[in-house]
């Protein structure tokens, strides 16, 4: 891959279980294990791609789910540019959770904006039969939490990983864009002498 490569560190976080080094690991190695253990702490690994036209290295963190890491997670928060919350859709309680992780991000990141910062939900385990969540109320929980985009995985079957890692990167880069324009608008009104930052920021 040639040309200036913009560096996008993105987190994945949900209950233990719900799939997140499995989504991780069939993105950037495209394996999936049916017996992978738990993680401990956090690990990472990247991928290089392109998104209209963008050239992205995306280091994509894995977080342990399980409470009792709750430690050794919260210090990787910081910097992350988008966050993955996920949800297993053949388990309800890791659904219900989705409120808890996206509040504690938002308080061991120190997000300064929360209202703008780019959330995707990942319903995963859709190859399963026992659903627990419809994928209206996942779509509900998306509009009222923040109007995050919500797309239905499944690491084992490889349905969505991509588009789901791909959404995330549009997202940041969307919330980039956006920043870019407020900023030159307010450069626009203060050189013209005008209202400065009225419009979207
Ligand atoms: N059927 C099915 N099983 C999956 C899928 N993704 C993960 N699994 C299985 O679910 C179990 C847990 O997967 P992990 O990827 O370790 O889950 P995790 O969210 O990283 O768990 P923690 O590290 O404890 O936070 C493993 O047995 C996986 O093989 C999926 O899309 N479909």
């Amino acid at each position: 891959m040639s040309g200036k490569s913009l560096l996008l560190k993105v987190i994945l976080l949900g209950d233990g279980g719900v799939g997140k080094s499995s989504l991780m690991n069939r993105y950037v190695t495209n394996k999936f294990d049916s017996q992978a253990f738990h993680t401990i702490g956090v690990e990472f690994l990247n991928r290089d791609l392109e998104v209209d036209g963008r050239f992205v290295t995306l280091q994509i963190w894995d977080t342990a789910g399980q409470e009792r890491f709750k430690s050794l997670r919260t210090p990787f928060y910081r910097g992350a540019d988008c966050c993955l919350l996920t949800f297993s859709v053949d388990d309800r309680q890791s659904f219900e959770n989705l409120g808890n992780w996206q509040k504690e991000f938002i308080y061991y990141a120190d997000v300064k904006d929360p209202e703008h910062f780019p959330f995707v939900v990942l319903g995963n385990k859709v190859d399963k039969e026992d659903r627990q969540v419809t994928t209206e109320e996942a779509h509900a929980w998306c509009m009222e939490n923040g109007d995050y985009p919500y797309l239905e995985t499944s690491a084992k079957d490889d349905t969505n990983v991509t588009v789901a890692f791909e959404e995330a990167v549009r997202q940041v880069l969307a919330v980039e864009e956006q920043l870019e324009h407020c900023m030159l608008g307010h450069t626009i009104d203060l050189n013209s002498g005008s209202k400065a930052g009225s419009s979207c920021c």
